[in-house]
């Protein structure tokens, strides 16, 4: 494997080519694919496209505030060395992977999230892909061997995908210990402090997040955990990212939160802020909706949302058309959510909006940079990946991130899970601590 490090030359290999291939094949499991692969690998499900990806032949990763840039280079270099016979756009060799939600994850000594750098994106040996009723393999390799090795590798694989073990799915781990980071009391002083730095003016929306260590009576199956996810969560991106780092865990959640999708000049993107709870009935959970979509606190915050998109937008599009506000109903929470799409007046690439956008206030707030700082002087813990950009991009800048929410990061036995909400100037400590419960749920009840 070849690691590109982002922050030096791309390498000293540059003039060695890479080299992929890809066969059509009969549908594969992916559970019981995802059960047989090594790390690095990297699961993403997305509307009907999944993919699961094993081993590495080339790795990106930067550290610091040019991470975005670095890694955009990094990976343009790479896939001008790419060869690619003509392949269905589904099957395309493509980068996974994604950022930390600060930089500086390289300065913070020993953590939960070791192994995760501020960037990290693999070239994998092997991509399945299953975009509706059909299903490809994608294999590359590299060095100066790398096209017999591309062949012989291509062949191994499809003899193995025909022969996978039947997988036999494994019930929920259950949870031992529950240890929370803030506690509810200094949850409440931490909100207290953010609506009072609101009213004085120096801040106008933070979003203040949680950490919620749990013990496991047994490990965790991430392929159980996301067939389940599947079922419950099919609007959502499923995603798991596990790096080549044996001190890594795996990162793995049920987002519904898109960041941006960019295809040609097309960018799709959304606010989705603003958050209530499901109903025990149908009246209840309609009267929940109506109480959101007419609620001024919940509509200012997710208004500081749709305004931040479009400022970001605005210097590289041509046009930015925001739809109609909607509720989100996910299986716990409902939300409200504005889709957002964008004409580009020139060509980008897909890391030239991730950069613009990340975090919008749906996760980080407003001003940027005073809500940053007040996260990090506010949290006791590392986000992480958490609320960040995970996803791919292929050789033509185009590609689609989701927000890392609704997320956790297992390990063996422990899992932290991750969950936040908007203060906005009449937030309430205990309305907000009951959104970040709900939050917590879809991870929760994977474990429980
Ligand atoms: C921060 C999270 O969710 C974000 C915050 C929301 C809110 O404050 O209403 C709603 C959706 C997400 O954009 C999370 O799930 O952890």
């Amino acid at each position: 494997m070849e690691t590109l490090r982002g922050d030096e030359a791309v390498g000293t290999a540059s003039d060695l080519t890479v080299v992929a291939r890809s066969h059509e094949l009969d549908d594969v499991d992916h559970a019981a694919l995802l059960a047989e692969v090594s790390r690095p690998s990297v699961v993403w499900r997305d509307g009907e496209e999944a993919v699961v990806t094993t081993g590495a032949t080339a790795s990106i990763t930067a550290n610091g505030p040019d991470r975005f840039a670095t890694v955009r280079e990094t990976a343009t270099a790479l896939f001008d060395r790419l060869r690619t016979p003509a392949t269905p756009q589904p099957a395309r060799p493509r980068l996974f992977g994604g950022f930390a939600f600060h930089d500086g994850a390289a300065d913070r000594g020993p953590s939960t999230w070791d192994g995760f750098p501020d960037a990290w994106f693999v070239l994998p040996t092997v991509q399945v892909t299953t975009s509706g009723d059909r299903c490809w393999l994608t294999v590359t390799a590299t060095g100066p061997d790398a096209d017999r090795q591309a062949t012989d590798r291509l062949e191994r694989w499809r003899e193995r995908l025909s022969d996978l073990p039947t997988h036999e799915p494994t019930g929920r781990p259950g949870i031992v210990d529950q240890h929370r980071t803030p506690s509810r009391e200094d949850w409440r002083e931490q909100v207290e402090d953010a609506v009072a730095d609101i009213r004085s003016g120096t801040l106008r929306k933070v979003v203040l997040a949680q950490s919620l260590s749990v013990g496991l009576e047994r490990p965790l199956s991430i392929p159980d955990a996301l067939s389940r996810l599947d079922t419950r969560y099919p609007d959502c991106v499923r995603f798991a990212v596990t790096t080549e780092s044996e001190a890594a865990g795996t990162l793995f959640g049920a987002t519904p939160e898109k960041l941006v999708s960019l295809s040609g000049r097309t960018v799709q993107t959304e606010a989705l802020a603003g958050s209530t709870g499901r109903g025990e009935t149908p009246a209840e959970d309609e009267w929940l909706g109506e109480e959101l979509l007419d609620s001024d606190k919940d509509n200012h915050e997710h208004d500081l949302v749709v305004e931040a998109i479009r400022d970001q937008l605005d210097p590289v599009a041509s046009s930015v058309q925001t739809g109609d506000r909607i509720l989100r109903r996910l299986a716990t929470v409902q939300h409200l959510q504005t889709p957002i799409r964008a004409t580009l007046e020139s060509d980008r690439h897909v890391l030239d909006l991730v950069e613009a956008l990340h975090p919008t206030p749906a996760v980080g707030g407003l001003p940027p940079d005073a809500a940053l700082e007040t996260i990090k002087s506010t949290e006791a813990f590392d986000r992480g990946w958490y609320a960040a950009p995970v996803g791919w991009m292929d050789a033509a800048g185009n590609g689609t991130f989701a927000v890392a929410i609704r997320s956790a990061l297992a390990r063996e036995r422990t899992a932290s899970l991750f969950a936040g909400a908007g203060i906005v100037h009449d937030s309430d400590p205990d309305r907000e601590w009951d959104e970040v419960q709900l939050k917590y749920r879809p991870m929760l009840d994977e474990l429980e």
